[in-house]
């Protein structure tokens, strides 16, 4: 593609600049940093993208990006994209519109625009879970998040993904107990010492947690039910994880039901039974789960991102979601939770 210098007055110039430099400060101000390599990708699907050597891509101050086709040392031209964002995309959304200029300059002389529009765009999920991170990482001040979900709902998994994000340690209070008792799984626990031996174990474990600061704590699905629990969990943020019956059944059943002592007892097939228990479980649990200060709705992110099926969220999705929820009750914006 040839470009033709523009005959722009100096007035047209000036606007030109002015555009620009308006598109520039409204991509700091919506990505706040916007990585190069997240731009480029943008930048590649333009009509001019084969002019676009990823090499000579520069960020310039306020995240547009500038291109130096061949042309340049001949005719000191120089071509430059800017890129927009827009701000009330939901921080879930998969794919987003990003409005592009492309304009030119010629020697020292700022140019005029040459071609504008937008284009639909993949949302980078991990760089959106960076930004949210840093957004919200100044409001907890140290203070621990406490996730809490029937067993199977993602806590470990979300929780490692929230941590590393975060900067902040992981424990896993299953995990702590085992270890405190020398290597005996949960389900052994049970079977030796009964449940109440493990509940009070799962209360000393959080009560040192509580004690401690920048922690993703992964509690376990029974923690809820006993108050003393909340009183450690309440010197954190307790985030519900909340995911439907029939995916926790499905992903319990797809990997057995051994190490998980409260499905021992249902007959059937695995999925049944463990969908039986599960729903007896909630029956008693689900008031006590509402108690969290944030609570992550699967379905809710679901529909948001237009699946039909909540195993198709990504724990990457469900990590960004918890982070908007804690921010807004840490904003004071959730009411108390209802279901
Ligand atoms: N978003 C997801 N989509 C599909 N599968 C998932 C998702 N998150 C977790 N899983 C799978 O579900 C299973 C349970 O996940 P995980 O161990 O993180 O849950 P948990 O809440 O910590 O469970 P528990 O309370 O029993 O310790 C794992 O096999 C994991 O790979
Ligand atoms: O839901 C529950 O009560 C449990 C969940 C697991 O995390 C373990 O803490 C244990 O198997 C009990």
């Amino acid at each position: 593609m040839h470009v033709t210098l523009l005959q722009d007055t100096k007035n047209e110039h000036r606007r030109a600049v002015k555009r620009e430099r308006d598109s520039f400060e409204s991509a700091s101000i919506v990505e706040g940093k916007p990585r190069v390599s997240a731009l480029a990708k943008v930048a590649q699907r333009l009509p001019f993208s084969s002019w676009i050597d990823s090499e000579k891509i520069a960020r310039r101050p306020a995240g547009s990006l500038r291109f130096s086709p061949g042309l340049k040392e001949q005719s000191k031209l120089r071509v430059l994209v800017s890129t927009r964002f827009p701000t009330t995309s939901a921080s879930n959304q998969q794919h987003r519109n990003v409005d592009l200029v492309v304009s030119c300059s010629y020697k020292n002389f700022p140019g005029s625009m040459l071609q504008s529009g937008s284009c639909r765009t993949p949302v980078d999920e991990d760089l959106i879970l960076k930004n949210k991170s840093e957004e919200v990482e100044p409001y907890l001040s140290g203070r621990c998040i406490y996730l809490v979900g029937m067993m199977g709902s993602g806590k470990t998994t979300v929780g490692e993904i929230l941590s590393q994000v975060l900067g902040y340690s992981f424990f896993d209070c299953d995990t702590l107990i085992e270890k405190e008792a020398g290597g005996t799984s949960v389900a052994e626990i049970f079977k030796l010492y009964g449940e109440d031996f493990f509940r009070d174990k799962e209360t000393e474990v959080l009560q040192e947690l509580s004690l401690m600061h920048r922690l993703v704590v992964s509690t376990g699905g029974g923690a809820v039910v006993r108050p003393i629990n909340w009183r450690y969990m309440q010197k954190g943020i307790s985030v519900w994880l909340d995911v439907p019956l029939e995916a926790l059944a499905q992903r319990i059943a797809a990997v057995g039901t051994g190490s998980r002592p409260l499905l021992h007892h249902e007959s059937g097939d695995a999925y049944t039974k463990t969908y039986k228990r599960l729903t007896m479980l909630f029956e008693e649990r689900g008031e006590s789960y509402a108690n969290s200060n944030a609570r992550v709705s699967l379905e809710s992110i679901a529909a948001e991102l237009g699946k039909k099926d909540v195993s198709d969220v990504t724990p990457t999705a469900i990590a960004i979601e918890a982070l908007e929820q804690i921010k807004g009750f840490l904003m004071g914006k959730n009411d108390r939770l209802t279901f």
